[in-house]
């Protein structure tokens, strides 16, 4: 290969990338001339329906995105004379031979692992530059010579360094060993990755989804992807990155909207909305609900036309305590208590009568009133609904588990004449969530990765253990930026709430986002935040930092503003990042300046500035961050130091911190 002649390899690969196109627009016509025909071909609705689905899902994951080339990299295997490329999907030519490999394929793998020490038979990884979706550029690591450029690769410098706007996007083409080591975990390991901002967390386990999706295809269409977000800006944030990699049928959700079974009415207090974020709100349901099956003290004797049977009261008490026993959920063990009785019936009918009885005979049974008279009695119908009004009504019920005083925090001060007419608070739908789950098994998902775990409650832990228990998980997230009352100082905890105690923490260190001078800033924090994690070494060695001290307090929002108008003159994104207080304040101010500015959640087409309450920023991250008063930041909320080490994690390039206030101790220059 002329090693030489850079321009005649960079056309070559431009023509195989043009032929590739070319060849998936065929796929993709095919697809859609399919999904045309579908109808006509199908023997029956049903199939048509199904096929319809399919096709459909087929040409959408077929599409192609200009604005990235269809491969990024590829393999050369001296060995066998043979080239792949490697790329976001499978591409083949017409004779079926590919043309692209998945990055996802099992040959693809050593595109992201082989080294030097290991090459895995590839003499030249070949990685490409693109602008717009178009090749620029290529890089070679010979292996097979010794040549390996890990992180100082220029492409991945290049890709790292890169303006961020809109929305976030795939990594495919530069994931590094230690998070491909995550992607490409088994379906059956559940892991929980610990990471310093900016470590790729979020980014590792959209990736892993796609990676599970496409090695377990059909097993997890049936039982589904989920992945769960700290709130719905930053869903929408991460929404295209699934898409881009082909992926469209996963489900993307806040805990909030995962247990919205009612309608939010009422708020609490704090100190409400903290104890019922505690474990013991399981307990206190479980007893509740458990304490309302008895002995049953009475026979059953039905009356069926000319016969009468009975059913004494020794082997109902039986039937109900080993239904007990095992340890089903409430409603399909009073089911169970209920066939057994039937059961019991008609032996007695069979005895008598010498006939099977008929299955309407069996559900009139089931339905006829001495039977659900006893069941009313022995293990009475419960709605989550019903069980939750009563706890907050009657909390002494649950006996012990709670103190006088904790009773009284959470007993509404007026309950509800009826169940119906409940205001549920957003932390109630948790607690109905729990009871539902006590009474009916929940549908388990086939992988849930969960992002920004740290800040998880134990209710809600245990929201998704009960939508993962016959799957697994992947959990993301950083002690340091726990910003919730109850944010854990330790995964073992979460991880036992999840009933996923075996789960590998695995630590992230190699920072992507945060240029090295902002990240030792907030790492001055780290001591002050009582949490045992890894700092993050920065790759970056660009970007900027200034801390700005405006005397005058007055002045500080038009220093600000100075600051907004100074950052529009390089690229990229900016983001006002302020106390939730004094955002509307600062909305207004860019609009009286003529400013155009966004809120979080607009990732279609936002403007360049965004102005974000600190409480919405978890996650995101922009080209030039402007923290205003961080004080105010901090005094904003319990931990709210964890918050401004958040807030100052978020700059891509260049942060400034404006401040009239003294700045927080642990942040003060030593
Ligand atoms: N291997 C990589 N190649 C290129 N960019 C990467 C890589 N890994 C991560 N990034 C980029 O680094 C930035 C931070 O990644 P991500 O948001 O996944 O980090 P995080 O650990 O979830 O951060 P935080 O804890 O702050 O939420 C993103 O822009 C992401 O695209």
């Amino acid at each position: 290969m002329p090693t030489t002649d850079l321009d005649t390899e960079l056309s070559t690969e431009r023509t195989h990338l043009e032929s590739s196109r070319a060849a998936l627009r065929r796929m993709r016509d095919r697809a859609q001339a399919l999904f045309s025909t579908g109808d006509k071909v199908a023997g029956d609705s049903y199939t048509a329906e199904q096929l319809g689905r399919h096709m459909a899902r087929r040409v959408k994951e077929l599409a192609d995105d200009p604005d990235t080339p269809l491969f990024f990299g590829r393999l050369d295997i001296d060995e066998e004379d043979a080239a792949y490329h490697i790329g976001r999907r499978h591409v083949t030519d017409d004779a079926g031979e590919p043309m692209v490999l998945d990055w996802r394929a099992p040959l693809s793998r050593s595109f992201y692992r082989a080294s030097v020490r290991d090459p895995q038979g590839i003499s030249t990884r070949r990685r490409f530059g693109f602008v717009k979706g178009e090749l620029t550029s290529f890089e070679d690591e010979h292996l097979d010579r010794g040549e390996e450029l890990g992180t100082s690769s220029r492409i991945l410098t290049a890709e790292i360094e890169r303006p961020r706007v809109g929305p976030m996007r795939d990594i495919v083409a530069t994931i590094q060993p230690e998070q491909d080591e995550l992607v490409r975990a088994d379906l059956a390991d559940s892991i929980c990755v610990q990471g310093a901002p900016g470590t790729g967390k979020t980014a590792v386990g959209l990736h892993r989804a796609a990676y599970l999706l496409y090695l377990h295809r059909e097993r997890l269409r049936k039982s589904k992807v989920l992945i769960v977000g700290p709130n719905t800006a930053f869903l929408s944030y991460i929404s295209a990155v699934l898409p881009t990699l082909g992926e469209v049928e996963v489900l993307q959700s806040t805990v909030d909207e995962l247990v919205g079974r009612a309608p939010v009415k009422a708020g609490d207090p704090l100190a409400a909305t903290a104890l019922k974020h505690d474990v013991r709100m399981a307990e206190a349901l479980h007893r509740m609900l458990w304490d309302r099956v008895s002995k049953p003290t009475e026979p059953i004797m039905v009356s069926d036309g000319s016969y009468r049977w009975r059913i004494d009261v020794e082997p109902l008490r039986r039937i109900v305590d080993e239904a007990r026993r095992e340890g089903l959920p409430y409603s399909v063990g009073r089911e169970r208590v209920r066939a057994r009785v039937v059961g019991l019936l008609q032996r007695q009918s069979e005895y008598r009568t010498g006939n099977s009885p008929s299955d309407p005979w069996l559900r009139r049974m089931s339905r006829i009133a001495p039977v659900t008279e006893f069941l009313d009695a022995a293990w009475p119908a419960v709605t989550p609904e019903s069980l939750v009004v009563a706890l907050l009504t009657e909390p002494e019920l649950a006996g012990d588990v709670f103190t006088e005083e904790e009773r009284e925090a959470i007993r509404w001060v007026k309950p509800p004449k009826t169940v119906k007419s409940a205001r549920f608070s957003v932390a109630d739908l948790l607690l109905l969530d729990e009871a539902a789950g006590l009474l009916e098994r929940e549908t388990s998902f086939g992988h849930v990765v969960v992002d920004e775990a740290q800040d998880l409650s134990p209710m809600q832990a245990r929201a998704i253990a009960r939508r993962s228990e016959h799957g697994s998980i992947t959990l993301l997230g950083d002690l340091a930026q726990g910003t919730a009352p109850w944010a854990t100082t330790d995964w073992r905890d979460i991880l036992a709430h999840l009933g996923k105690p075996e789960a590998a923490v695995v630590p992230l260190t190699i920072g992507f986002r945060v240029p090295e001078a902002v990240v030792a800033l907030a790492n001055r924090l780290l001591p002050a935040l009582g949490v045992n994690v890894p700092e993050a070494v920065s790759l970056r060695r660009d970007g900027d930092l200034s801390v700005i001290a405006v005397p005058d307090p007055d002045d500080l929002d038009a220093r600000t503003l100075t600051e907004v108008t100074a950052a529009l003159t390089h690229e990229g994104s900016v983001a006002v990042i302020a106390a939730d207080t004094a955002v509307d304040r600062l909305r207004a101010h860019l609009d009286a300046a003529g400013l155009a500015h966004s809120t979080p959640d607009q990732v279609d087409d936002p403007a360049r500035i965004t102005v974000v309450p600190a409480t919405l920023v978890k996650g995101l991250e922009y080209d030039h961050v402007i923290v205003h008063e961080p004080t105010d930041i901090v005094d904003a909320e319990p931990k709210g130091l964890n918050r401004l080490y958040v807030v100052l994690t978020r700059a891509v390039t260049r942060l400034s911190v404006l401040h009239s206030k003294p700045l927080p101790e642990a942040l003060s220059l030593a």
